[in-house]
C-alpha cells in the first residue's frame, strides 16, 4: 500500500514535479517566493556580479524589504542599504518596499498578501519558518543558496522529516501562543527538531488568529527545526481572502494523510499552560513566570517578528493602559501598517501616556542593532524569539523572554510578574 505523505512532503513534492517524496529524498524545487533583507542579500548580490549573473529568475516572485538596519543606523548599515536598493531598483523587483514602506520582514510578507499556502518559499533569514503558519513550506537560507536561487529559482532540498506536535485543550487567561511555543522548545531542547518540519495541530492551535500562528512558527528554528508548519483552515483563509490579490485567490491546500509517517508525536494540554518565561540564555530555558517574579527588568521590549504584530501591541497596550511604566519600556510596531492601525486605535496614546518610546518598524534592538542596546549587567524582558548571550547589547546582559502580556506587565511592575496578577 502506498504510503501516506506528510503535508511538508506533499509540497516539496509539488515543487520537485513528483508524485511522492519520502524524508531523506533530496530534491530540486521551483522556489515561488524569495525573501530578501539588507543584511543576507548584499552579499548574495555580490556573490552574483562576481559571476558575471546581472538578472534575476522572476522579479515577480521576489520580495524585498530591508529591515534589519533600516532606516540606516551607521555608514556601513547606510552602505547595505544602497547596494539592496540600487540592486532592487535595477532589477525592477515588483514587490519592493524601500525605507518608509519598509517592515520587519515576516511580519511585512504575510500582511501584503505574499505568502501562499502549498508554497515554497525561501529568505535570507532563519526565521522564515514563520511563513509556514499558512500551510507553505517556508525555510531560512544563506547568502549562498540565496544567491543560488536569485540566478536560478530553484533549490534542494533533503525533504525533512515531521514531527507531530498536538496542542490540544485551550489556552487560560494571559496565556497565549508564545507562551505554548517556549513551552514546546523547553520540553524539546535547541535542537529538539534538528532540520526537522514542526508540524502544529490541535484544538489549541486552531483557535489561534494568524497573528498567533506566526509566533509559533517563527520560533520553530529556536528548536533547530527546517520549518514549521500548520495547515489551512477558515482562519487562514479568512485571512488571505483579506489580503490576497484577486489573481492570487487559487492557492492549492495541502494535508497530511491520516497514515503519514512522523518521527514523534509530542502531545500538550494548553489548558494547564501557564504564561512562560525563557530565562537567560536560551529559548528552552522556559519557566511559569510565577516561579521567577520579582527580578527586576531595566527594559522592556514589545516588537520583532514574533510578536510585533497589531495583536501583540493591543494585548501590552491592555496591560499599559492608564499606568507608568518601571523598566524603560520600547515598543515598536513591525511594519508601517501596523503602526498606523496602532494609531488610529489609540494604541500610541497609551503607549505615550505610560511613557513608552515608540519606534519605527525595524529590528532594531531585537538582535541589538540599535534602539534599546542593554549595557553591561542590564536585564530586558523581550517579546522576541533569542536570548543569546550578547543578543541584545553586552554579552553580560541579560534578555528574558516572554508574551506581550507579561512583557507589558512587567514593565508596569519593574520586575517579572505573572500577567494575571495584573489585569
Ligand atoms: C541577520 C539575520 C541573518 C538573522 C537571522 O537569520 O535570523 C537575524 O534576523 C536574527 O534574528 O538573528
Ligand atoms: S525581528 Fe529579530 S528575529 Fe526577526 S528577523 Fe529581525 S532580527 Fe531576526
Amino acid at each position: 500500500m502506498k504510503q501516506g505523505m506528510t503535508i511538508t512532503e506533499k509540497i516539496l513534492a509539488r515543487g520537485a514535479g513528483k508524485e511522492t517524496v519520502k524524508a531523506g529524498d533530496i530534491v530540486n524545487a521551483g522556489i515561488d517566493v524569495a525573501m530578501c533583507h539588507d543584511v543576507t542579500t548584499p552579499p548574495a548580490i555580490t556573490m552574483l556580479e562576481e559571476r558575471g549573473i546581472t538578472g534575476v529568475f522572476d522579479k515577480e516572485k521576489i520580495v524585498v524589504t530591508p529591515d534589519h538596519f533600516q532606516p540606516a543606523k551607521d555608514i556601513k548599515s547606510a552602505e547595505l542599504l544602497k547596494r539592496l536598493d540600487s540592486w532592487a531598483r535595477r532589477n525592477e523587483i515588483t514587490n519592493y518596499y524601500p525605507v518608509g514602506r519598509a517592515g520587519v520582514c515576516h511580519a511585512l510578507l504575510p500582511e501584503k498578501g505574499h505568502i501562499r499556502p502549498g508554497e515554497i518559499i525561501v529568505g535570507g533569514d532563519s526565521h522564515t519558518c514563520t511563513y509556514g503558519a499558512f500551510g507553505a513550506f517556508s525555510a531560512g537560507i544563506g547568502s549562498t543558496d540565496l544567491a543560488a536561487v536569485l540566478a536560478t529559482g530553484e533549490l534542494w532540498f533533503k525533504v525533512p522529516e515531521s514531527i507531530k506536535f498536538v496542542m490540544n485543550g485551550q489556552l487560560g487567561e494571559c496565556v497565549y501562543s508564545k507562551d505554548m511555543i517556549i513551552a514546546i522548545i523547553t520540553r524539546i531542547g535547541t535542537d529538539g527538531a534538528l532540520y526537522k518540519a514542526m508540524e502544529f495541530a490541535g484544538s489549541a492551535i486552531s483557535s489561534l488568529s494568524m497573528e498567533a500562528r506566526m509566533t509559533i512558527t517563527n520560533m520553530a528554528i529556536e528548536a533547530g527545526g527546517k520549518s514549521g508548519i500548520i495547515g489551512v483552515d477558515d482562519t487562514a483563509r479568512e485571512y488571505l481572502d483579506r489580503v490576497l490579490p484577486e489573481e492570487k485567490k487559487g492557492y492549492q491546500v495541502f494535508e497530511s494523510d491520516s497514515d503519514a509517517k512522523y518521527s514523534s508525536l509530542e502531545e500538550f494540554n494548553c489548558s494547564e499552560l501557564e504564561p512562560m518565561v525563557a530565562m537567560p540564555n536560551l529559548p528552552s530555558n522556559g519557566e511559569p513566570v510565577s516561579g521567577r517574579e520579582g527580578i527586576p527588568m531595566d527594559q522592556a521590549y514589545i516588537g520583532s517578528c514574533t510578536n510585533g504584530r497589531i495583536e501583540d501591541l493591543r494585548i501590552a497596550a491592555k496591560f499599559l493602559k492608564g499606568r507608568k511604566v518601571k523598566s524603560r519600556t520600547i515598543v515598536v510596531p513591525a511594519t508601517p501598517s501596523i503602526w498606523k492601525q496602532a494609531n488610529d486605535e489609540g494604541l500610541l496614546d497609551i503607549f505615550y501616556e505610560s511613557d513608552c518610546v515608540v519606534a519605527a518598524p525595524t529590528c532594531g534592538a531585537c538582535l541589538g542593532g540599535f534602539m534599546g542596546i542593554l549595557a553591561e549587567g542590564e536585564k530586558c524582558i523581550s517579546t522576541t524569539n533569542r536570548n543569546f548571550v550578547g543578543r541584545m547589547g553586552h554579552p553580560k546582559s541579560e534578555v528574558y523572554l516572554a508574551s506581550p502580556a507579561t512583557a507589558a506587565a512587567s514593565a508596569v511592575e519593574g520586575k517579572l510578574i505573572d500577567p494575571r496578577k495584573h489585569l
